[in-house]
């Protein structure tokens, strides 16, 4: 679970705050998308669930932000990290810089979490199959391409078992089969009671993967809902946030008349095809 209550946030250098009167709540299990434009705020609210802020990254705020149960400004971070795994936007800026294998490398958290040896290797060497990173496991991070990095740095979160997951853009530097596998992995934890903040800019993904989504302007929430409404609002744009081809598809054959009357435009390739079939149907 993570909530946020009459949450608003600037950081030591702004002029302005960055996040305003956020009051959102995530519960258990579910898999909450965000999406919004460049410097919307989207990595801040994930580092407010995570805790970098305020205890790493300081600032002013008010409000309160509880994350799997605890106020996270009351709790130390080392506390905070037991439970709540953060994947950050650039990989490179979460290895730790003090081990010289991607398995040391995923290790590391896990000897601080005092997991006994069988179970560290049975989880680690789980992990590296599932992300098919197994080949790199005697490799230096430091080795490794961005995308490599950004699975590495995945694995080494989940092997944690963390009871609240924050995603930044987690396949921003992945191939469509990286990306393909990272959703895979985290639809294998939908059902564990896991609760995922996902921030991700390739909508059609979200659409399928997420139970609900963040529209997130300026420092505030303006859509919040489930993916087929939020991702076909017509608002969008004025949000500085891209719409899926399905949509656009729609949305020009709806401006010629060819989309049948009353149906919803589509966010996913299923439901685009079932739109599309019936107007086909109805000009026949
Ligand atoms: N450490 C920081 N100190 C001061 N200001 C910051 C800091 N990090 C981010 N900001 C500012 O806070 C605002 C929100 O940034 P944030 O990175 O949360 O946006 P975002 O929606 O994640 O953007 P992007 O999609 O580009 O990553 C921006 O104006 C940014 O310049």
């Amino acid at each position: 679970m993570i909530e946020f209550s009459r949450f608003s946030y600037a950081y030591p250098t702004s002029t302005a705050p960055v996040l305003r009167d956020i009051e959102v709540a995530i519960p258990e299990g579910q898999v909450c998308g965000l999406v919004g434009a460049g410097g919307a705020g989207k990595s801040t609210l994930g580092y407010a669930a995570a805790g970098l802020i305020p205890h790493a990254l300081g600032g002013d705020f008010t409000g309160r932000v509880t994350t799997a149960g605890r106020v996270v400004a009351d709790t130390p971070l080392a506390e905070v990290v037991t439970e709540v795994g953060l994947v950050l936007q650039n990989p490179f800026n979460q290895i730790s810089g003090a081990k010289y294998s991607v398995r040391a490398e995923l290790a590391f958290g896990l000897e601080n979490l005092g997991v006994a040896r069988t179970e560290m290797v049975d989880r680690i060497d789980g992990m590296l199959e599932r992300l098919q990173i197994a080949h790199l496991a005697e490799r230096s991070p430091y080795e490794l391409s961005g995308g490599q990095q950004q699975l590495v740095a995945l694995a080494a979160v989940l092997v944690m078992k963390p009871r609240v997951l924050v995603l930044d853009e987690p396949t921003s530097q992945l191939d469509p089969a990286g990306s393909r596998l990272v959703f895979a992995a985290l639809e294998e934890l939908r059902g564990t009671g896991i609760t995922v903040l996902l921030i991700e800019q390739k909508l059609e993904q979200l659409a399928e993967y997420a139970d609900r989504v963040l529209v997130l302007a300026e420092g505030s929430v303006r859509l919040d809902g489930e993916p087929e409404r939020v991702l076909a609002d017509p608002r969008l744009p004025e949000w500085g946030v891209g719409t899926t081809r399905f949509t656009d598809a729609a949305r020009r054959a709806a401006e010629l008349g060819r989309w049948p009357a009353g149906r919803d435009l589509p966010v996913t390739l299923p439901t685009a095809v079932a739109g599309f079939t019936e107007a086909l149907g109805e000009t026949r």
